[in-house]
């Protein structure tokens, strides 16, 4: 069963005078259920706008979405979601305990469950000993943390967030993208936006790379590092001497029988690769058909 179902969405706003900014042109994906998603696109590149017509925040133009098979403007559909929005901002006179506590009643949670579930996504998020201070003196990173509390205090299926390590230091952004392995773990489905590639390769299934509002591709995250392999470095000892050599990606099985003919021992190879930024850089200078 797919988790999300995105068919041939498109966005337009309203623009200077009458013109209209288009935003979304004809984008389709769908992200299985248990799926770790990543949602990469320079900045306006769409993926707000998306997350927010998934999140039924905003009617598409045209198209539509389906979450567990449901219409997105179905409250059924939305009991299982968790969603952070970007730069999230929260009532600040109620303290991070109290705001998730209206959070779980709005959910329709009981009293016990909102005391246990607030505390512990308060203390995986590194929020207890803030807990019972008002939102008004967190940080930003500490808001954001906040908001992904939130988004997990119902322990939804599905988690939409966006951007979600945005505005964290390196601890945070380590912490989150634990939290997202384990949500993974836990067969939960996670969609997430971003504009930082590294987040991608560490925690995601599978990437779709948005730019100009239109999809470019959607790959696995493990095709996509394979196929970046350009060649191989080889490490040799020959004659008590080590040495390291390249070779291009088509010559390896060649070059690997020449060395052992000549008596080298093969001690270590490394696939050389193309990482992800470098995927994402030649992606979105292309055009939308492809061609540069
Ligand atoms: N309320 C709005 N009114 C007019 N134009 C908008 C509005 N919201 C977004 N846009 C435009 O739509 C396009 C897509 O914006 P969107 O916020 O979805 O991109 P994004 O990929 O989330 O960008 P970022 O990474 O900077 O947050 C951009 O050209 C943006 O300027």
């Amino acid at each position: 069963m797919n988790a999300v179902e995105i068919s041939h969405l498109s966005k337009s706003y309203p623009g200077k005078r009458l013109g209209k900014v288009a935003a979304l042109h004809d984008v389709s994906l769908e992200v299985a259920a248990g799926e770790v998603f990543g949602f990469l696109g320079p900045n306006g590149a769409g993926k707000s706008t998306t997350i927010k017509i998934v999140m039924g925040l905003l009617r598409p133009g045209t198209g539509s979405v389906r979450v567990f098979g449901t219409p997105v403007q179905s409250v059924e559909s939305r009991r299982k979601v968790g969603y952070l929005p970007e730069n999230p901002s929260f009532y600040e006179f109620l303290t991070g305990r109290e705001y998730l506590a209206f959070v779980g009643r709005a959910f329709g949670m009981d009293d016990a469950a909102i005391r246990s579930e607030s505390s512990r996504v308060l203390e995986l998020l590194d929020l207890s000993g803030a807990a019972d201070r008002p939102i008004r003196g967190y940080s930003k990173g500490m808001v954001q943390r906040l908001g992904l509390a939130q988004a997990m205090v119902h322990d939804p299926d599905l988690y939409i967030l966006d951007e979600p390590m945005s505005g964290l230091d390196p601890v945070g952004r380590a912490l989150v993208k634990e939290i997202i392995k384990d949500l993974k773990r836990r067969g939960k489905t996670v969609f997430f936006s971003t504009h930082i590639t590294a987040d991608i390769e560490i925690v995601c299934d599978r990437v779709g790379i948005v730019a100009g509002g239109r999809l470019r591709t959607v790959d696995s995250v493990a095709n996509i590092l394979q196929s970046g392999v350009v060649g191989y470095e080889i490490e040799i000892s020959r004659a008590g001497a080590v040495e390291v050599i390249q070779v291009e990606r088509d010559l390896l099985q060649h070059r690997l029988s020449e060395l052992m003919d000549t008596g080298a021992v093969i001690e270590r190879i490394e696939p050389v690769r193309k990482d992800m930024e470098a995927f994402f850089l030649d992606i979105i200078s292309r055009e939308p058909d492809g061609s540069r």
